[in-house]
């Protein structure tokens, strides 16, 4: 059933759910779905897609922002789609990494347009952000090392969609720019808090206020670039260098990076007692678990 064909409520189902409980007691992040009339507005924008590929035998899944007519901007259906991709990540035990890129050279150019003007209300403008807010929240709490993949422009809802994940490396082509000032907007995708948070206030600042191309250099120097591919433009060898990034972070079983994401993501967002509450907690997932056992087989026995 797709799901511009029919919305639900979501739950977030998630091992370790201390953490997610707790984060969401601590936060206003709704795990229940949006309202219906905000799906129901959305469904009415088609147009692209949002394409995800788990690869069981590497761990990683692919998630295309794929709209290449419209620079891969945000159909109200894509925005949709996004929802439920990151629904299918929250329960795919399997997974140790997720990298998000967009089609044909391009990263994404935020809110298609069209459907901007057409829901120009402020309220539903408002609910449209709050379930952005939500879907990228949960994007970055996925128990998954992300990584956005940044090739040709990330611009607006574009360049939130890139805090939303761990890292970002970007290809020598790549800009990043918060273009809302020009829009007279601000972020409204939750992009703006996450950036303080990966910057610091007065660089965000400086982003947001100037709308600043971000490029491999200045995002390197600002510590929003984590890492720059200097590779051809091919989409296949791009994805390839970042698989190839990310393999010495994965070098273990599933359920081990898992739960170092989830300590990481508690860290992050919690007071320092539930953060170690959470710590203890997802520690007893993987004492005496499988991976553990074998790593202590492994020891030699001291005399
Ligand atoms: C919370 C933030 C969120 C929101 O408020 O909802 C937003 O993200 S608002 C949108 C922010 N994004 C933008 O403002 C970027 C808009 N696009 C552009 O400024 C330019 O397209 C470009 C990205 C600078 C590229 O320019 P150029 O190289 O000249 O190509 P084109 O302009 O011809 O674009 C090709 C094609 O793509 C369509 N396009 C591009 N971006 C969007 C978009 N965001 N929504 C809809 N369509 C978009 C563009 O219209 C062209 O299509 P055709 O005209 O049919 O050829």
């Amino acid at each position: 059933m797709s799901v511009c064909g029919a919305a639900r409520c979501w739950w977030i189902q998630t091992r370790g759910a201390v953490s997610l409980r707790v984060l969401q007691q601590n936060r206003t992040v709704c795990t229940t779905g949006a309202p219906e009339s905000i799906r129901e507005k959305l469904q009415a924008f088609p147009g692209g897609s949002i394409d995800l590929q788990k690869r069981q035998e590497s761990g990683i899944a692919v998630l295309t922002v794929n709209n290449p007519a419209r620079m891969n901007a945000f159909s109200g259906c894509m925005m949709l789609e996004l929802e439920q991709r990151v629904h299918e990540l929250e329960s795919w035990t399997e997974g140790k990494a997720v990298i998000v890129k967009g089609a044909a050279g391009n990263f994404c150019s935020g809110s298609d347009l069209n459907a901007v003007r057409a829901i120009a209300n402020p309220q539903d403008g408002m609910r449209m952000c709050e379930f952005m807010q939500n879907t990228l929240t949960r994007l970055l709490r996925l128990p998954l090392i992300s990584v956005a993949l940044v090739e040709g422009r990330a611009l607006g809802g574009g360049a939130e969609l890139t805090t939303a994940c761990d890292f970002r490396l970007m290809t020598s082509d790549g800009v990043i720019q918060f273009v809302h000032k020009h829009m007279g907007l601000v972020p409204g995708w939750g992009g703006a808090a996450r950036l303080v948070g990966i910057v610091g206030s007065q660089n965000a600042l400086k982003l947001l206020s100037g709308a600043v191309k971000v490029d491999p250099d200045c995002g390197r120097q600002m510590g929003l670039v984590d890492e720059v591919l200097l590779c051809s433009s091919g989409e296949g060898e791009t994805l390839t260098h970042a698989e190839q990034w990310l393999r010495p972070f994965i070098k273990a079983p599933a359920p081990v990076i898992q739960a170092l994401k989830k300590v990481v993501v508690s860290g992050r967002e919690l007071p320092l007692e539930q953060a170690l509450k959470t710590e203890r907690n997802v520690f007893g997932t993987v004492w005496g678990g499988p991976a553990n056992l074998k790593a202590l087989a492994l020891k030699p026995k001291h005399k």
